[in-house]
């Protein structure tokens, strides 16, 4: 491992960026966080002045192109991961791209091969933190042990509380659905082959037009199946739940089994307000897992394949959301593609 600590510059410090940046500051070992990019220039500036050593750089693509930069963490909006992806690739600089990794199978499919072809080894890690969560990685755990038989099922429900007005149904699959895809590709180590997604009648709480909640159906390559539940105007709380039904047993995640209070006439728990509460933990583990590999010259956790493969499937999720029918997934050889230039 390299003695010195990681340069880490972060790109778009929005909501994530700024979580992001509060973390390697502040809870991540063997990272400085030395530069940041966004074009909200009066965001960046306030953000940077409150760090010591932070300065920022206009355009994202220099800051991946400068030496003073050895790895870029990618919180930028989703449209725009790609050129951002690709420019680490090229300039051999390690990434933790937050999902998705772009916005359409062709895209994510360019950076597994830029990712194979020209830099020829692995350098970007995708932001599907909920591998790194301790309660799913409990459960992946228990799964891979092989007590409970195998993976028959699995149940997702994801709700957020509320989401802004401009908020689309499509992004129900692209920015949320894409969680559950990830999670059940690695609950089931396997690719989903076939995805239907069905709308019942809308809240009243959504925006005009606006399809929420939805219910996907994942059937899986090996036959196993998973349902999900996404709902992001639920008006409750943050709520993540996963049960796995496998022969012999089954094991939730998300129950929420927090201190139990009771005061005032009242008994209960907390529920989260949002992903950086409820995930706090998951985004901490993922973040120093990037930087002890990137500091070891590797690359852990969820790959371009993983993000490649759920951008794939949501491509078909959004056929599915237009027409309600199952969409067969349309997904490339992974041997061929892994091979690459070296055949
Ligand atoms: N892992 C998770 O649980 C979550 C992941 N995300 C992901 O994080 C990313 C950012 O999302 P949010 O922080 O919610 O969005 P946001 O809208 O709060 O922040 C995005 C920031 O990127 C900046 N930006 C726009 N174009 C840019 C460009 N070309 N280059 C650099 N910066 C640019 C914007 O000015 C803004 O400051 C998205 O990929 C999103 O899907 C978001 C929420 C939770
Ligand atoms: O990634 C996320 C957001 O982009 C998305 O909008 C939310 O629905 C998810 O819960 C959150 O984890």
């Amino acid at each position: 491992m390299s003695a010195s600590p990681l340069r880490v510059g972060i790109i778009g410090v929005g909501m994530m960026g700024a979580d992001h940046a509060d973390r390697i500051v502040h809870r991540i070992a063997g990272a400085e966080l030395v530069a940041i990019s966004d074009p909200d220039s009066e965001r960046a500036g306030d953000l940077a002045a409150r760090y010591d050593g932070v300065r920022t750089v206009g355009d994202p693509l220099q800051l991946i192109a400068g030496s003073g930069v050895d790895a870029v963490l990618i919180a930028s909006p989703g449209s725009v991961h790609e050129e951002q992806v690709l420019a680490c690739v090229e300039h051999g600089k390690y990434a933790l791209c937050e999902k998705p990794l772009t916005m359409d199978s062709e895209s994510s499919l360019r950076v597994v091969e830029a990712e194979r072809n020209k830099a020829g080894r692995p350098l970007v890690q995708v932001g599907f933190m909920r591998r790194f969560d301790p309660e799913y990685a409990r459960m992946k755990r228990l799964l891979d042990s092989g007590d409970l038989g195998r993976i028959l099922l699995v149940h997702n429900t994801h709700r957020n509380k509320t989401l802004p007005k401009w908020f689309r149904s499509e992004m129900i699959v692209s920015d949320s659905l894409v969680h559950e895809v990830d999670v059940c590709r690695w609950l089931f180590d396997d690719e989903i082959a076939t995805i239907t997604v069905l709308a019942p009648k809308p809240t009243s709480r959504a925006a005009e037009g606006m399809l929420d909640p939805q219910v996907a159906i994942f059937q899986m390559a090996g036959g196993g199946m998973a349902t999900t539940e996404v709902f992001v105007n639920s008006q409750i709380g943050y709520e993540v739940r996963c049960e796995a039904v496998a022969e012999l047993g089954n094991v939730t995640v998300g129950l929420g089994q927090d201190v139990f209070v009771r005061s005032d006439n009242h008994y209960g728990g907390h529920i989260p307000d949002d992903f950086r509460d409820r995930f706090a933990r998951a985004y901490d583990l993922e973040v120093q897992a990037w930087v002890d590999a990137s500091r070891r010259g590797e690359v852990v956790g969820p790959t371009t394949w993983d993000g490649y493969a759920a951008t794939a499937v949501c491509t078909a999720a959004l056929q599915s959301l237009a027409t309600g029918r199952p969409v067969r997934v349309d997904l490339a050889d992974r041997a061929e593609v892994l091979r690459g230039a070296a055949t």
